[in-house]
């Protein structure tokens, strides 16, 4: 059978279950990647990968400023929710009401790409309930497949995953399966210090920025790690670095506080700042990177 591999972006009110959705997903170690910061642009919460197939989970905070969107030159594997992304998840709990935002709305429902409507946290209500939401649900947004589920309870979870998989593009994967199974540590080690350079930086900046865990060792108290953060300009250098090292400590610390969260360990982390003017032009580093184009 043929590889399939794909971006499925998920969206939804706080609280109607995202996590719980991923955990049932993923397993419980990948989905901690989901920090509560807002970032920029959306994140991967969890890859699942299987023999013939690759679902990357994305979730995307907020609205996407069209100013922060990536050049497509730079990383077209990072898709925007709505006109990327091969598959969207829109996800709502039993009981919501109709979609507070127009604009979000509309772009639900006129979404080119398959949408999935759960209607999560169906172990809290009756079938009745359940039947009436799901028709609701289905005159609001009429290109939706919907399913009812229970995040909690893995109902209705893996029917939801086994129909991603089907409606996934046949792709080579985007992110190497070993990379993933041999060395994950560093590879969420690099998104979540990823995710604090988007935070803390003027758009320029981030869209110019890589990421690689050199160093990292485990022991039974701590886990000790250096990463570098690859720059273009010498210009660049400085700006991460800021006022006495001011920018880069706070990258630093709250990576820290994330990571060990992530580890369930004290962590100690070293961040420093390299100039490579071609990281973005070389294949052989976009392919280290696991930009597998
Ligand atoms: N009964 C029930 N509770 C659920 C279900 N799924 C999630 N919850 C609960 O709903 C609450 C919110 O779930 P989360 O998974 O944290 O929701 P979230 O969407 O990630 O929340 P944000 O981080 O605010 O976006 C938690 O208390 C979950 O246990 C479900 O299927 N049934």
């Amino acid at each position: 059978m043929a590889h399939k591999a794909g971006f499925v972006n998920i969206i939804g009110n706080p609280n109607v279950g995202k996590s719980t959705l991923m955990n049932a997903f993923v397993g419980e170690r990948l989905s901690i990647i989901t920090s509560k910061a807002q970032t920029t642009r959306h994140r991967i919460l969890g890859i699942v990968n299987g023999e013939d197939f690759q679902v990357i989970l994305s979730d995307t905070p907020g609205i996407i400023k069209p100013a922060y969107q990536l050049q497509s030159s730079m990383m077209d594997f990072v898709k925007s929710a709505f006109e990327d992304a091969d598959i969207l998840i829109y996800l709502v709990e039993l009981g919501e009401k109709a979609l507070k935002d127009e604009q979000f709305f509309k772009k639900i429902v006129h979404a080119k790409i398959p949408v999935l409507l759960l209607l999560n946290k169906v172990d809290q209500g009756t079938q009745q309930q359940v039947e009436e939401q799901t028709k609701l649900w289905k005159e609001q947004v009429p290109n939706a497949e919907i399913f009812a589920i229970s995040a909690l309870e893995n109902f209705g979870v893996q029917e939801v995953f086994k129909r991603i998989v089907d409606l996934l593009p046949e792709s080579p994967a985007f992110y190497p399966k070993d990379a993933l199974t041999d060395k994950p540590e560093r590879f969420f080690v690099n998104e979540i210090v990823r995710e604090k350079i988007l935070l803390h930086y003027k758009k320029e900046i981030p869209y110019s920025v890589e990421i690689e865990t050199e160093e990292f060792f485990e022991d039974e108290e701590i886990i000790r790690m250096r990463c570098v953060i690859m720059v273009e300009r010498s210009t660049q250098k400085g700006i991460i670095i800021g006022h006495k090292g001011s920018a880069i400590k706070r990258v630093g610390m709250e990576a820290r506080k994330d990571l060990e969260r992530f580890f369930g360990k004290q962590v100690h982390i070293e961040l420093y700042v390299k100039v490579n003017k071609n990281w973005r032009s070389d294949d052989r580093q976009l392919k280290r990177f696991g930009y597998n184009k």
